[in-house]
């Protein structure tokens, strides 16, 4: 008998593959309002910083095809098939839905590349997973959140650690980590959001693993509206520490991310190194998550659980 087919959808944020896709992303990204010219030209400018256009999209494709060949090679039981779904660009998540109706997908599992749960990322995203599947007649259920999942934890843990066995006592003394997430709006926090909490709970698992415990949580990349945003920024924090608390080596974690795109190539690596330079203190960022074994193995470990729990119930 052959095996049950079953759908993976991997969600993710999405970025422009090309100049002329920055305005109609960025436009969706601020729910259909098109950016003012100078704040276009500001993105454009940023992607013009790292290169042009992001690494992140064949990153993605990467993570979700390794993902599911990872899923396969772990259990016999199904067989798994992946269908990226993005946030902000083309396929949508409700491209990827659509498509595995046509496919004859009738059992499906989801799961989003971002670690923690906020009711601005990862349950909108579930949300829309959620609507489109039913319309198709899907029966899909949702990975919440891995913020805490042990291989991820480790992850960071080991890059953070290679940089610091690296460092002579001296500098040891002298570092801090700076854990951060992409910064929402602090009216989240109204609502009860667990997203703080969550990377809180992040930082104090890397801290337990590491053994270092000079460390701090910071948010970054925040938008460009007017309300207020959590805070602080990593590059206020970083002049913080630097002044109060007489640091001089920076060790920055964006956990929050899991991948080489804008929010680390720019925000991390030049704008908080420039505070860095500019200090006369070091800039260090361990490697993201990319397509790493550890990492894939533990999205797959994650899923798989998922399942499990899922046939409990
Ligand atoms: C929580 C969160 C994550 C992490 C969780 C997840 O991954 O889901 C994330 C990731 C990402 N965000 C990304 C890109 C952008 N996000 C923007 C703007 C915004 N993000 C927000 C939230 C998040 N974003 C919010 C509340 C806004 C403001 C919207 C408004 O205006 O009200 C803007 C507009 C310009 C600017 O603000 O910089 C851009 C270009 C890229 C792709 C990078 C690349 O292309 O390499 C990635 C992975
Ligand atoms: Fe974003």
């Amino acid at each position: 008998m052959s095996k049950k087919v079953k759908g993976l959808l991997v969600m993710a944020y999405g970025t422009p593959t090309s100049e002329e896709e920055i305005e109609p992303y960025y436009t969706h990204i601020r729910h259909g309002r098109k950016p003012e010219p100078e704040a276009l030209q500001d993105l454009k400018d940023r992607y013009e910083a790292i290169g042009g256009v992001s690494p992140l999209a064949k990153i993605t494709e990467d993570q979700a095809k390794s993902l599911c060949d990872k899923l396969n090679e772990l259990q016999d039981e199904v067989e798994y098939k992946v269908y990226i779904g993005l946030k902000h660009i083309s396929p949508f998540i409700e491209d990827a839905v659509e498509q595995m109706e046509k496919d004859g997908i009738t059992e499906a599992v989801s799961i989003v590349l971002a670690p923690h749960y906020s009711t601005f990322s990862i349950k909108s995203y579930n949300e829309r997973a959620g609507k489109e599947a039913e319309k198709h007649g899907i029966t899909l259920t949702s990975v919440v959140d891995w913020y805490k999942e042990p291989g991820y934890i480790k992850f960071w843990a080991d890059g953070i650690k290679e940089i610091y066995d690296n460092m002579s006592a001296d500098e040891q003394d002298e570092t801090v980590v700076i854990v951060s997430a992409h910064s929402l709006p602090e009216k989240i926090l109204d609502a009860g959001d667990p997203y703080p909490q969550q990377l809180e709970e992040t930082a104090q698992l890397i801290s337990d693993a590491t053994g270092i415990t000079n460390y701090d949580v910071g948010w970054q990349s925040e938008g460009n509206t007017p309300d207020p945003w959590l805070g602080p920024d990593v590059q206020d924090l970083t002049r913080i520490l630097y002044h109060e608390k007489g640091y001089r080596s920076f060790i920055y974690a964006p956990v929050g991310f899991v991948a080489d795109h804008l929010e680390v190539l720019y925000d991390n690596d030049y704008e908080c190194k420039v505070v860095c330079d500019e200090l006369g203190a070091k800039y260090y960022r361990p490697e993201m998550p990319n397509v790493h074994p550890l990492f894939i193995e533990t999205l797959a470990e994650v899923v798989l659980k998922h399942e499990k729990r899922d046939a409990r119930a």
